[in-house]
Formats: C-alpha cells, structure tokens, sequence
C-alpha cells in the first residue's frame, strides 16, 4: 500500500514522540513492503514564532492532499502563562479538526496485564478494564462564539450543538459498541445543560436502530467518580467535545500514564492520529517522554487503512516493551530507557519479529537504522 501522511510534530515533546512514531510506521513499511512517505509541516507556537499563525496554510493544504495526518502535540507555557495572548498554539489544532471536518475522537483506554501495578488506582478495580471514548471533536463550547467585553470585566463561551452533529457520532459509537460488548454509556448534563438534552434526545432516538446494544446515561459528575470507582462498567462511553477531554485524561490513570493513550480523529474526508497528552513542556529534549501514545496513534492509522496485520504487529512490539520493562519514566522512575531507546526497541522488535531472545541486558539500543 502506499501511503502520502502528513507529519505535524508541533511543540514541547511533540517532535520527540512523532519521530519515534514515525521511526515505527518506516519500519513496518520496510517490514511488510508498504510505500509510506512522509512530509512534515509546523503548526502551534513554532507557527506562530515563524509566521504569526499557529495553522498556516500550508499545513491545511498539506493535511488536505495526504491520506492521515499524524500530529504530535501543540503548546507553550509562553501563551498558557498569558491570558491576554489573542493568538494561541491551541488554536492551531481546533482550527485544523475543523478545516479537515474531524468529528470523532477515539480515544481507547485498557488496563495493560503488565501494568497493573503501575496505576494508583486498586489491581482489582482495574483488571480487564477495556473501553472506548467517543468524543464529539468539531462542536460545543470550545467553537461556540466567544466574547471579552471591552474593559475586560465580562467573558462568555457558547456552547451549541446540532441535531447532525449528534447523529454522525453517535451512529459511529453504536456501530462500533455492535463489535464490542455492546453497551454505549452517554455521559452529559441533561440536569442542567439544554445541549445535553439535546444530545440525550437525539441518542435515545437513534439507540431505536440499534435494538441489540444497552444505551445507559450518566451525567458527567458521575461518570467523573464511576471511572475511578469501578471503570469495568464501561465498554463505549459517547460524549461531548469538554467532557470527553476531561474524563479522557482522567481515563488513563488506569493504564498507568497518559503518555500511553492514543486517539484517532475522525471524519468523512479525512483522518488524523494523535496522543491524548499535551506538549509536556517541562520534558521538552530531555528524552523522557512516554512514546507510546504516540506510537499507539500511528497503529491506530494502520487500522484505519485495515492493515490489521500490522497494526497488530506494532501493539504487540509495545507489550512487549512492557513486559520487559523497556519504559520510560513515568512508568518506572529508576528507568535507564528514555523515548528514542523504548522506540528503537518496539522498531527492532517490529522488523525482527519475536524470533530473537531478547534478553534485557543484552539489548544493544541505537542498532536500529532506522531513524
Ligand atoms: N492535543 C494537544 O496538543 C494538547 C495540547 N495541550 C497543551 O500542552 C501544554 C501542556 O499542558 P498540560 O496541561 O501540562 O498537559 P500535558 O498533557 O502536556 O501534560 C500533563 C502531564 O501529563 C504527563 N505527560 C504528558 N505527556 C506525557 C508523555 N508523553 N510521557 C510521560 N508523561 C506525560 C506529565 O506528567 C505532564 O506533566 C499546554 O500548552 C496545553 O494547552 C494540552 C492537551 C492536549
Ligand atoms: C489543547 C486542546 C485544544 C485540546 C485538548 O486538550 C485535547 O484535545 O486533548
Ligand atoms: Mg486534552
């Protein structure tokens, strides 16, 4: 298969872990005899350093002509120590899921067998733990209209959402419960919020076609402490734009980090595949960051061209990286293995397969060629 994809590293750790992701995708590419090329623009701060615009157009025109995206992360603490910065990184990755109609974010969370014991959270609430975020990414408050009075004193964000707005991501979340344990979860704020009724009225409609899969409601304050108490429960969680970014994050203290959840972004057009975590400033070339939600994003495009066989190959590259503690830090706090090290790994294992006897003490990092 040959495959044109978009590379946008961004800021902070997003060019450290893009890289290793993109090490992975060469080396599946070598492995199983694909064409990926790879052309990479900016976006974030190190857009608006160099041309006053945090999406220039190139980067939409670029995302626009390739088959995915794969984006790294965007964000400064120049811009989130200074409220009054009118022009802002995170603009950039809101204007591009826009502009390339990105609806759906699929954020998959599962408690790794390996890792039970890296989460604070009890083994035993944790075990077997396997579900799905649907978050609704193109809508809500974070694009709703947004006023700051003149003297400062007032501030407003809208929040609005639309009959097709719901519809198109609630059909994916049954469709996909359907191949799953067949359970979709709304969680919103029907109590309060018109939008949530709005949201819970189109769902209930639509479940009408789904007759063989459980649709249950949970307002957000809940779902917020069932995750923690008893996150077994959940097989495909449905939800809005704010919500599915907060409960995403909260989420992946059950597999141990945020720095292992990945996600795919949605649409009829086009697709973009990105880690659930932010630009980590304070890790930016230090080579610590996890590498994995980003390498997980670049599986999740593999499945996304149904090329089962290798995304597969590359999940089980990182279990095994896992299982024989080839981590970076924040899964082990003594670890040797920094992000270029864990990706080396998980591309020798990919290109090797599993026939070698890795032996941790005599891994030789860095022989991979690759990048
Ligand atoms: N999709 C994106 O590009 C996102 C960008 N941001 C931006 O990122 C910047 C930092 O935001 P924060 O709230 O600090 O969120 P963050 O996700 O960058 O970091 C929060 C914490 O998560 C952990 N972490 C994150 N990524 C990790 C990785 N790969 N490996 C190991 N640990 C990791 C670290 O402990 C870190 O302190 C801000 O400018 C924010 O606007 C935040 C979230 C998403
Ligand atoms: C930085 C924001 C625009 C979004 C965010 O936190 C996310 O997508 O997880
Ligand atoms: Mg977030």
């Amino acid at each position: 298969m040959i495959l044109n994809i978009a590379v946008l590293p961004g800021d902070g750790i997003g060019p450290e872990v893009t890289r290793q992701a993109v090490k992975i995708l060469k080396a599946v590419g070598e492995t199983y005899n694909h064409t990926f090329n790879f052309h990479e623009e900016i976006i974030g701060a190190v857009a608006i350093d160099k041309f006053g615009n945090p999406l220039p157009d190139k980067t939409i025109e670029l995302c626009l002509k390739s088959d995915a995206v794969l984006f790294g992360a965007i964000g400064d603490p120049k811009y989130d120590n200074d409220p009054t910065a009118k022009v802002r990184p995170e603009q950039g990755l809101l204007k591009l899921r826009k502009s390339l109609g990105l609806y759906a974010n699929i954020r998959p969370i599962k408690a790794y067998p390996t890792l039970l014991e890296k989460s604070p959270l009890k083994k035993d609430r944790i075990e077997g733990v396997d579900f799905i975020i649907f978050r609704e990414l193109t809508g809500g408050i974070y694009f709703g209209e947004k006023i700051l009075s003149d003297d400062g004193s007032y501030a407003s964000d809208l929040c609005e959402y639309s009959e097709i707005e719901i519809e198109r991501i609630a059909h994916l979340a049954f469709k996909t419960a359907r191949k799953r344990k067949k359970k979709v979860t709304l969680v919103d704020k029907a109590n309060v919020l018109e939008t949530s009724r709005l949201w819970r009225k189109i769902t209930t409609h639509i479940a009408k076609s789904y007759p063989d899969i459980q649709l249950d409601f949970l307002f957000i304050d809940n779902a917020a402490m069932q995750l923690i108490l008893n996150p077994g429960q959940f097989d495909v969680i449905l939800t809005e734009n704010m919500f599915g970014d907060i409960i995403s994050d909260e989420g992946s203290v059950i597999g141990g980090s945020i720095g292992l959840l990945a996600s795919a972004s949605i649409g009829d057009e086009n697709a973009l595949f990105e880690p659930i975590h932010g630009s980590y400033p304070q890790a930016k070339n230090k080579d610590i960051a996890n590498p994995i939600a980003s390498i997980l994003s670049a599986a999740m495009l593999l499945e996304h061209f149904k090329l089962y066989e290798e995304a597969k190959a590359v999940t089980k590259a990182i279990e095994r990286s896992l299982e024989l503690n080839i981590v970076t830090p924040d899964l082990n706090v003594e670890s040797k293995y920094g992000t270029k090290k864990v990706g080396n790994f998980i591309a020798d294992y990919i290109a090797n397969s599993d026939d070698i006897n890795y032996n941790q003490e005599n891994i030789d990092f860095g022989q991979s060629t690759i990048i």
